[in-house]
């Protein structure tokens, strides 16, 4: 398959049977999940559910050992390299570990976003030109560090440092955002301001979207219910590697959310 677009409504994640395991331990079991372009998906779930496996599966970063996981069409395993670089431009993934290099200014932790799409003489001419930085300085201001773009990341915060991987992403613009624990370390007024910078509409330019522009589709794992409830359209909820909850955000009761966290 040659891959789908992400036109609003195309389907964007499809998993049939997916599983992972690690050693003799079962992380996530028959998973059939589909997402489709526009949705905004909160992974909620005790610690130990799953939730950093199924992203990593939807990121690339992992490959199931059962079952398939496709994503804009095409089933990540098997990927030639050429195939998976040209997927990995329209996948957006922040992990808990954020992979910033911590011994470089900000604006080159930004600019990384765009790696993907540069040559690899023009990304190492960015390190010591760097380019594009009214794009940078326009994803920092929009995570409230516009004054960080010349420090070094090591001096950040864990909250800012989450923040530049934010504006990395930002600068990246992909299509499908896939965010584990984006806001674990912000204030809850930030963590807030960010879900609605990832769950922008489009994955270009909202004020110049059109029918056939990309819509940018949002998976996020989260520990509050509360802001996935505010941001998400739809929220699926892990048990011990399975889905036990799977319904649109605004249907989502107290009880459901009682019976998900609720300790075996
Ligand atoms: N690389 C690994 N090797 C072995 N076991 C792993 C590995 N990664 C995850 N696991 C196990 O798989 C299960 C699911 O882990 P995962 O990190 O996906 O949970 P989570 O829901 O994201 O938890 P948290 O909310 O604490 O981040 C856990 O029991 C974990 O110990």
């Amino acid at each position: 398959m040659s891959g789908t677009s992400g036109a609003p409504g195309a389907r964007v994640v499809q998993l049939r049977g997916a599983g992972r395991r690690f050693g003799s331990h079962e992380a996530l079991r028959e998973l059939d999940l589909t997402i489709h372009a526009g949705e905004r998906v909160a992974v909620l779930g005790t610690s130990g559910a799953g939730k950093s496996t199924l992203l990593a599966l939807l990121g690339g970063s992992l490959e199931p050992t059962a079952g398939t996981v496709e994503v804009f069409g095409e089933d990540l395993a098997g990927l030639t390299a050429a195939r998976r670089r040209h997927l990995q431009r329209r996948i957006g993934s922040v992990s808990q570990h954020l992979a910033l290099i911590e011994q470089v200014r900000v604006l080159h932790n930004v600019n990384a976003g765009r790696l993907g799409q540069w040559s690899t003489a023009r990304a190492l001419a960015s390190l010591i030109w760097p380019r594009s930085l009214d794009v940078v300085r326009d994803a920092l201001d929009r995570v409230d560090l516009g004054w960080a773009l010349h420090e070094r990341t090591e001096r950040l915060s864990g909250g800012e440092r989450q923040r530049v991987a934010i504006a990395r992403l930002l600068v990246q613009s992909p299509e499908l955002v896939v965010a584990d624990e984006p806001v674990s370390s912000l204030d809850p007024v930030r963590a807030a301001g960010i879900l609605g910078l990832l769950g922008t509409t489009s994955a270009t330019n909202a004020s110049s979207s059109t029918a056939s522009t990309p819509v940018r589709t949002l998976v996020v794992s989260l520990h509050q219910p509360a802001l996935a409830r505010e941001h998400c359209t739809r929220v699926v909820g892990l048990r011990e590697g399975r889905i036990v909850l799977d319904r649109p955000a605004a249907e989502v009761q107290d009880s459901a959310l009682h019976d998900l966290y609720e300790l075996v």
